[in-house]
């Protein structure tokens, strides 16, 4: 851990700020091992809430620079190997495959990966080519395993990136950087405030950093995007700027936006369309991947999702990104359309493309469609089509447990511990490959029906034969890969059992209790039906720990009409609390023609 150790500090702090700094003006924030001076008129962005966002980065970054050398040492190894063999068998090795490796080599020792596409260099010249031996103790005196450099492009005041350099072994350089002169003043200050070794790791810029991390290509392990609202317009330049291996981070405040309020904004940040629906934050987090994908395929490179969360006001996602123009490929293989049907809770997902491998060749193709009849089969009314989303994994389960063993072994190291631990206890336990979620009060709402207890729902769809799981996303959420139609039955069987009252015929929930079930449903409790976390009744959603726990403005601005999609309608009407279920989607979920000026 770096920087200077209580009781020192105070004079540490005298010895680099004092002469410059009148700390009368200044109250100081400790969050973690960092402290920032905060002026009394508080002309820079702070916004505490954002610890949640800062630990669980940090949590990541640590379990980054583990999987890093432990990859970095798996590829030496492999390497060796393959050298070893290969002086028996061919004395010299063939420069194409030295200049391959020189990426992963001195100046960029980064260029490590798991799995088959390890070998994938930046312009992914060694796809059709067997890999072959190199030189291997020259190279392995240049691969030396640098600590990783970060660029916090969006610093503000600099807590951040402190805050990496602090309390984090094995960080290399921090570059923190801000377009307003404000800001990066402060920045400055607070490098100071904070002690040698954050002076010698935290350098802070004036910069644009769109231009900055163009003018940077592949020279970052983890390029961290921290905005106001969106990120759309920082994404073409963090995709090129970080090193292959490498890790973008990334929030989205933008809730309204990405939520639906404003489909026709979401579609020129992100290009996709979104959904109002209950499933609609994690429908944010898989419209920000996918755009986050696009991005990559320009320069020929491609996302592997870490963790994605969604977290207070806010989405933050962590994706390692790689180059190679044979993987980027399959990048219509991830993603999907979504058929939310305007009269019940049924939605359908369309992949965009498809394989077809013959004699050891992949061919690519469209995908089928469409993936839907014009009008829903559980209810007879139309759909709404939204997306592309991202609808491969969100998180990489091994990574998602290992961060939270680290995390609760360093338990008073994180200022929100409870928060995170939460959100990744939720996390480690979602159904990975099932995209978007159910919500059992609509299902019910549609039926007007009571609700059957979330135990008892699971318990009928695991006695179906199907999986179901919970999702860090919504606590009423339920991730299954039961068809629908099975779905409509067991809430069938249970109107059987738990009659409502008649309804119009022209009513959704009429259609479907209008159909005999098919599969008679076992509602008799399941051994799986709690999580391992509901069984051990460890916490998996936490209220707010205070009020007003909600997006800010830039520094110094006024909340206007204007505000709507990054604070939301709640907080532009006089309350800045910006809470679960705020979004537009949750109130107005069943339009039929839903408009784009909303
Ligand atoms: C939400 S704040 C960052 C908060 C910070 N990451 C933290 O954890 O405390 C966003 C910052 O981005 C800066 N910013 C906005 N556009 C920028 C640009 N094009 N280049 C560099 N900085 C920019 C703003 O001045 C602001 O300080
Ligand atoms: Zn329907």
């Amino acid at each position: 851990m770096g920087g200077a150790k209580d009781g020192t500090i105070e004079e540490e702090h005298k010895a680099n700020a004092s002469t410059s700094v009148d700390f009368n003006d200044y109250t100081i924030i400790k969050e973690g091992e960092a402290e920032i001076l905060m002026h009394r008129n508080n002309q820079v962005f702070f916004n505490k809430t954002q610890v949640n966002n800062r630990d669980l980065s940090i949590a990541v970054l640590r379990a980054f620079i583990e999987i890093r050398k432990q990859e970095h040492e798996a590829f030496l190894s492999r390497k060796t190997k393959v050298g070893t063999k290969a002086s028996k068998e061919t004395p010299e090795a063939p420069a194409a495959e030295a200049a391959m490796d020189s990426s992963v080599g001195s100046d960029k020792p980064n260029g490590v990966h798991d799995g088959n596409v390890a070998e994938a260099s930046s312009e992914d010249a060694c796809c059709d080519t067997p890999v072959q031996p190199i030189n291997t103790p020259e190279v392995k005196v240049q691969r030396e395993l640098k600590p990783p450099k970060v660029l916090e492009a969006l610093s503000a005041s600099g807590l951040r990136a402190l805050r990496y350099a602090r309390e984090i072994e094995g960080i290399g350089q921090v570059v923190a950087l801000d377009n307003d002169k404000a800001s990066v003043e402060a920045c400055r200050r607070n490098i100071k405030f904070n002690g040698s070794v954050a002076s010698a790791k935290v350098e802070s810029n004036l910069a644009d950093a769109r231009v900055y991390m163009l003018t940077h290509p592949k020279e970052f392990d983890v390029v961290d995007l921290d905005p106001y609202g969106s990120p759309s317009v920082f994404l073409d330049s963090a995709v090129q700027s970080v090193v292959d291996g490498g890790m973008l981070m990334c929030t989205a405040t933008d809730m309204a936006v990405l939520c639906g309020g404003n489909a026709e904004v979401c579609y020129s940040k992100y290009g996709s369309i979104p959904l109002r629906a209950k499933y609609c934050h994690e429908m944010a987090l898989r419209i920000l991947l996918a755009c986050i994908e696009s991005h990559a395929n320009r320069y020929k490179r491609y996302i592997v999702p870490i963790l994605s969360v969604r977290m207070d006001f806010y989405i933050r996602v962590f994706v390692r990104i790689y180059s190679s123009a044979s993987v980027m490929k399959e990048t219509p293989l991830k993603l999907s359309y979504v058929y939310q049907c305007v009269g019940c809770d049924s939605f359908h997902l369309q992949q965009l493309g498809r394989t077809v491998t013959k004699n050891n060749s992949v061919k690519y193709y469209p995908g089928y469609g469409p993936a839907v009849p014009q009008e829903c089969t559980d209810c007879g009314k139309r759909f709404n089509m939204g997306g592309p989303i991202w609808s491969a994994p969100i998180h990489d389960q091994e990574w998602v447990n290992s961060i939270l063993t680290d995390v609760k072994a360093m338990k008073d190291r994180y200022p929100a511990y409870d928060r995170i631990i939460a959100v990744l206890t939720t996390v480690s336990e979602e159904l990975p490959d099932v995209p978007l979620f159910l919500c059992l009060h609509n299902l019910c709402g549609t039926l007007k029906c009571t609700s059957p207890s979330a135990v008892i729902f699971r318990s009928a769809v695991l006695n179906a034969g199907y999986r179901i799981s919970g999702t860090h996303a919504s606590p009423l959420g339920l991730k299954t890969d039961a068809p629908m139609s099975v779905i409509w039955d067991i809430m069938r069987c249970w109107v059987k059992n738990h009659p409502v009252k008649p309804q119009p015929p022209d009513q959704s929930g009429t259609v479907i209790l209008s159909k005999e079930p098919e599969l008679q449903a076992n509602f008799t409790r399941a051994i799986a039906s709690l999580s391992k976390a509901q069984a051990k009744k460890v916490a998996r959603f936490l209220p707010n720990p205070e009020r007003h726990w909600g997006p800010k403005l830039r520094a110094g601005r006024q909340v206007t009409s204007k505000h709507v999609s990054l604070l939301g309608p709640e907080a532009v009407n006089g309350s800045a609390n910006y809470e679960e279920g705020d979004e537009p989607e949750a109130k107005r979920q069943k339009t039929e023609n839903p408009t784009f000026d909303s």
